[in-house]
């Protein structure tokens, strides 16, 4: 550990062995830029949570499989359900942005395989949760925000329990692993703002190793 943090530059910081928060870290724009065919190819959805509640946060993939929701369960499948077609490709400008943060994180050798994207308009949240659906859980989660701020919140592997808020602003990522990988960890509601590259909105890019 000491040798991590004499390695970071300023803004970053370890909130635990297992959480670094690498401020302004990706190239929102060129980000943004590609993220235009995903999002062209496979727009936004709210999803639905087994018990039958509409998420308030809208989502899509990118990469070999996606994360989904349904009254069957959560799961990483390859197929879109909204189009019947693989997910796209993941963009390599997005890919090499997480694989280098988790590089800095100290997990060298990281392969996403699928990018599960948020979009938060404004009053949205996602409640805590652990990410629990990747077959590795040894491999981190890499999560680059871009629009509105968002308020992160990260406790311990029990829901109940202390937590801390990170503030997550455009073109910070966050990496998450280790003795972190299944804290418990949501965000709170978007406050409303105007974002000059992406309006009135928070979006997430999160890079898993799902399988
Ligand atoms: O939007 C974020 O920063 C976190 C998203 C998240 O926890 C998830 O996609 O599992
Ligand atoms: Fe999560």
């Amino acid at each position: 550990m000491a040798d991590l943090l004499s390695d970071l530059r300023p803004g970053e910081a370890w909130h635990g062995e297992g959480v670094l928060h690498l401020p302004g870290f990706a190239d929102a724009a060129a980000m943004w830029a590609a993220l235009q065919p995903v999002l062209a190819a496979a727009p936004f959805r709210h999803l639905v949570t087994p018990g039958g509640k509409t998420m308030s946060v809208s989502m899509t993939n990118c990469g070999r499989v996606g994360w989904v929701s349904d009254r069957a369960g959560y799961r990483y499948q390859a197929v879109d359900p909204l189009s019947g077609r693989p997910w796209p490709d993941m963009p390599e400008a997005l890919r090499a942005v997480a694989v280098r943060a988790a590089t800095a994180f100290g997990a060298a050798g990281f392969d996403p395989d699928a990018c599960l994207i948020n979009c938060y308009e404004v009053g949205a949240r996602l409640t805590p949760h652990q990410d629990r659906d990747e077959q590795d859980l040894g491999e981190p989660v890499v999560s680059v925000s871009l629009g509105l701020p968002g308020r992160f919140v990260i406790g311990g592997t029990e829901r109940s329990g202390p937590k801390q808020t990170v503030l997550l602003e455009h073109g910070d990522t966050l990496v998450f692993g280790r003795s972190a990988r299944l804290a418990y960890h949501g965000v709170l509601p978007v406050k409303a703002g105007d974002h000059p590259m992406m309006g009135a909105r928070r979006i997430s890019l999160t890079f898993r190793k799902a399988g």
